[in-house]
């Protein structure tokens, strides 16, 4: 917090304070990352959830993603405000203190990691803390700022969401969950190099080694060209496992069409206008495969 906002006069009230630890839980980002994982509870059981297992599995991973995301806040904060993207986040602008991001995020990841012992099963809790470490330690302290592979090793935590609540409702782990740790795993790179595309002058100024700034755009489009490909291929695991059918076939196909339409026309001929596209398209994608497994599940 710059020094001028340490005194309590200066200090943002208790409410705002909130709100802004709030907004560093990346709550836009961990939606779909707890969607994913609702979407892991619905399959692993014949029918509709129990309720309460559920609620209590849902809010645990959603606690625990939060205080990660804040965790990786607190542990950027300095390389945040050297990046437009994230100049404007609340740690950055002196709207908290790292001693309370710090002092927040124990207690709502503590929080969600005793409810999923409690209320889920100890399976689900351990996996979530190696998910939860994962993030906030490995990949954002560790492999982020040494090397450009750092989405492809770190992305297996924004792939556990499935397995998580796969384990929450059976208390296992079992391959369909695997199928869809594997989806989100090879999604990762091309979700996130397309981003990094079109900010590749941000990154490269904060110092970060991200794949566009160390091996230029056109190998990275050509690494997002070939895991889209590698992922269209994945998509259809849940159908090979016997978990989806023919609906799910049909609007993946039609996702996977978009997909790799993208990633083709991005590495013929790039252009930072293209890579925001391809970024918003990485979203509905995922969000729409998601959707695809639920709706065939159901109808
Ligand atoms: C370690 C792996 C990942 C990295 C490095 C990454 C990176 C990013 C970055 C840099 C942004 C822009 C965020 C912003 O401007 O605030 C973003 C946005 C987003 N990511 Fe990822 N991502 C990862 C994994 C995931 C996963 C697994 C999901 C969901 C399953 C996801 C969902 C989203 C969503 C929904 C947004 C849009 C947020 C918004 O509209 O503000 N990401 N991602
Ligand atoms: C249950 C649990 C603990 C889930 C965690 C899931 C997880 C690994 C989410 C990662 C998604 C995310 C916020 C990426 C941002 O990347 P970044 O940190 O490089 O982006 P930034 O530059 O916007 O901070």
């Amino acid at each position: 917090m710059p020094t001028s906002l340490r005194s309590s006069a200066l200090r943002p009230p208790l409410t705002l304070r909130l709100a802004a630890f709030a907004t560093q839980c990346k709550p836009r980002v961990n939606s779909l990352i707890v969607f994913t994982a609702m979407i892991g509870m619905f399959l692993a059981v014949p029918g509709w959830p129990p309720g309460g297992l559920m609620f209590a599995a849902t809010l645990g991973i959603a606690l625990v993603a939060g205080a990660a995301a804040a965790i990786n806040c607190l542990v950027e904060r300095t390389i945040d405000s050297r990046m437009a993207r994230t100049r404007g986040r609340a740690l950055p602008l002196g709207l908290i203190s790292p001693a309370e991001t710090l002092g927040l995020a124990c207690l709502t990841g503590g929080a969600g990691l005793w409810l999923l012992n409690v209320a889920v099963n100890p399976l689900t809790m351990w996996l979530t803390l190696a998910t939860f470490l994962g993030y906030a330690i490995v990949y954002t302290v560790i492999l982020k700022p040494a090397t450009p592979m750092n989405i492809v090793i770190g992305g297996a935590s924004g792939a556990m969401p499935p397995v998580l609540g796969w384990a929450a409702m059976t208390d296992s782990i079992g391959m369909p969950a695997l199928a869809l740790f594997l989806i989100i795993f090879l999604w990762t790179p091309p979700h996130f190099w397309a981003l990094a595309c079109y900010r590749r002058e941000e990154y490269a100024r904060a110092g970060l080694p991200m794949l566009p700034v160390s091996h230029g755009v056109p190998l990275t489009c050509l690494h997002i060209l070939l895991y889209t490909v590698l992922l269209a291929a994945v998509s259809y695991l849940p159908v090979t496992l016997g978990m989806s059918g023919g609906i799910y076939v049909g609007l993946v196909s039609l996702l996977n069409l978009g997909y790799l339409r993208e990633a083709w026309s991005l590495w013929r001929n790039y252009s930072d206008a293209k890579a925001r596209h391809a970024f918003r398209y990485s979203l509905i994608y995922l969000t729409g495969l998601f959707a695809a497994l639920f709706l065939d599940r159901l109808l």
